[in-house]
Parts: C-alpha cells; structure tokens; sequence
C-alpha cells in the first residue's frame, strides 16, 4: 500500500523566542525521504513534531489522509521513532529491552512478540548478541538496536533522527543499507546533516534550515539545476577572502594543504577554472548560500 503524510504550515516558536519551524509544507510518500539542514536548523523539532513528541503552535499533519493531532493514537500506532538522543540505556539484554518494548507497543500476543522480536534481531544482525547489554554495545550495534525497536508492531512510518553521527564508515554503510532495505514498503524519513547519507539513500528530500523548507525535489533533479554552472579552481588558503569576495563561492575543501573551492556562475568565472560536474553537495551549499544573500 502507498502512504503519505502530509505536512502542512507547520510553526513552532519556543518559549525563549527561537522560531525552530517557519510555516514548513512537505508531502512524503513510501520511499527514503532525506530531511538535510545544517545544526539548528529544525530538524529535530520537526521529527519531534511528527512523532506525536510535541505540538506545532499552527499547522496540520495528515497521515493517509486522516488528521493526526486529532488521533495521536493512531499514529503512535504506526510509528517507529529513532530519536537523536535514546538517553541512558539500561543494562539489560537487547532481547529483554524489545520485549519491555514490545509490551509497551501493544503487541499483546507472546508468540508473535517473540517472533517479532527474533525476525528484527537477525535483520539487524544482533540475534548472537541479544544477551548482552544494550549498555555494552558499541554505537554501531546500538543505532541498529534502535532500529530493531523503532521496527516493533510492523510501522508504516519511520523517522530517524541523525542515526549516522559518530558511526564508522562501516557501521555507517551497514546502517544505510538496512534502512533501504526497509525504506521500499513504508515511508522512511532520515533527518541528517550528511549531504552523503541523501545522496546515497533517498529518493526525494527536502532541505531545511533556519526553520524554513528551502528546496525539496529528487537529488538528481534539484542536481541537474546547476549543471553547467560550477566551476572549480585550487587556491592558497590565504586567497580564500578575495576569491569570497569576488565571486559566489559555494564551497571551499583543503586538500593536502591546498585549498580546493566551487564558484557557481553561468559562465567561466576565469580561464584557470575547470568546469566540474554539480553534486548535491554543490546543490545543498548554493541554497544555503542564497539564503544567507537574502536575510
Ligand atoms: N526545547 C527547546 N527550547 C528552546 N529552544 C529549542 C528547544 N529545542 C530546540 N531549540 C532550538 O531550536 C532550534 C532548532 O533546533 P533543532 O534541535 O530542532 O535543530 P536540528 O536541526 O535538529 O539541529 P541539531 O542537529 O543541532 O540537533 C535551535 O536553535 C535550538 O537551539
């Protein structure tokens, strides 16, 4: 079945004054969805949001055409939430901590509890470490382990907040892959700062900073916007400001010890640029950009 869930002008000011969501309007169906916005830019607030966490001050959530805030339960009983912070785990085994948690999911029934629950722990490939405590695990078994629990009771809906932060390319790629894995049945929306995590995985994606949605599209469409117009050049770092000041530069890299920067304009910026084909790293950076020329 195909899901949606539709956001619509969601605002929400905190208490001490910060405007963490600016009206933001998103339609998400099945597939991976990648939510990218730098830190602060709202993200985990708009997760928040969705999970049922807390209240937007205006704006609705429509989930399969039915009116969220109006039936908490019911999305409650189709999510799976990974949040940024699990806080503290306790030291009890990853099997004993799904079946607290599948309890608390409301899946009452004890054989397909354990089912569930042995499925989830060799999908995640943890079954051999299910006696050991979630508070031993390294972070890569306990990003996964989150998974495993954000998957209890079959949701259609899975939000994941920032799961690649502080892995290893190993663990990141394995963690990436699970979630594609999963991402082709139910709606699976990845909150992330890693141009590379959206790149690799999402089908569409939006981005999001200072509150604001700023773009959303398919990567490779909202890439094709700036073929043709990127241009690189390698410079000394302390060239970097009159480069900054002349031209609209996107983005600037060292690389060993040399500093690599992407001009975007329509044409050749200088006979000493080579044209370079647009990433979604360009695409990302230049409306970050824009957004800082326009405030
Ligand atoms: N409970 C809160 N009370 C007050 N301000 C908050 C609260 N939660 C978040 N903020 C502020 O709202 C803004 C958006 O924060 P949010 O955590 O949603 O962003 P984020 O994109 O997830 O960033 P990060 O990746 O750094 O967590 C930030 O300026 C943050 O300091």
């Amino acid at each position: 079945m195909n899901n949606s869930l539709e956001i619509q002008n969601l605002s929400k000011i905190y208490s001490n004054g910060v405007k963490a969501l600016d009206q933001v309007s998103i339609t998400i169906e099945n597939g991976m969805f990648g939510l990218l916005g730098p830190n602060g830019a709202g993200k985990s607030s708009l997760m928040r949001t969705i999970a049922m966490l807390q209240s937007p001050d205006t704006g609705a959530i429509f989930f399969n055409g039915s009116e969220v805030q109006q039936k908490p339960e019911k999305i409650r009983s189709i999510l799976g939430y990974l949040p940024q912070e699990f806080g503290v785990y306790p030291g009890i085994s990853a099997w004993d901590l799904l079946h607290h948690m599948a309890i608390l999911k409301g899946i009452d029934n004890s054989a397909e509890r354990t089912k569930q629950i042995n499925q989830l722990l060799h999908q995640t490939n943890l079954f051999q470490h299910r006696k050991k405590a979630v508070s031993s695990f390294s972070g890569g078994m306990r990003q996964r382990f989150g998974i495993a629990q954000a998957l209890l009771g079959n949701p259609k809906l899975i939000i994941v907040d920032e799961p690649t932060a502080g892995l290893d390319p190993e663990e990141r790629n394995r963690f990436l892959n699970l979630l594609a894995e999963i991402g082709e049945h139910v709606i699976v929306i990845l909150s992330t700062h890693l141009v590379d995590d959206v790149q690799e995985l999402c089908t569409q994606m939006a981005i999001l900073s200072q509150g604001k949605i700023l773009s959303q599209g398919n990567p490779q469409n909202l890439t094709k916007n700036l073929n043709g117009k990127i241009w690189a050049k390698t410079i000394e770092k302390q060239q970097l400001p009159d480069y900054q000041s002349k031209f609209r530069l996107i983005s600037s890299k060292l690389m060993a010890g040399k500093t690599k920067i992407h001009i975007e304009s329509e044409k050749a910026p200088g006979t000493d640029f080579e044209p370079v084909t647009a990433s979604l790293e360009d695409f990302y950076f230049s409306i970050l950009q824009s957004q800082i020329t326009q405030s």
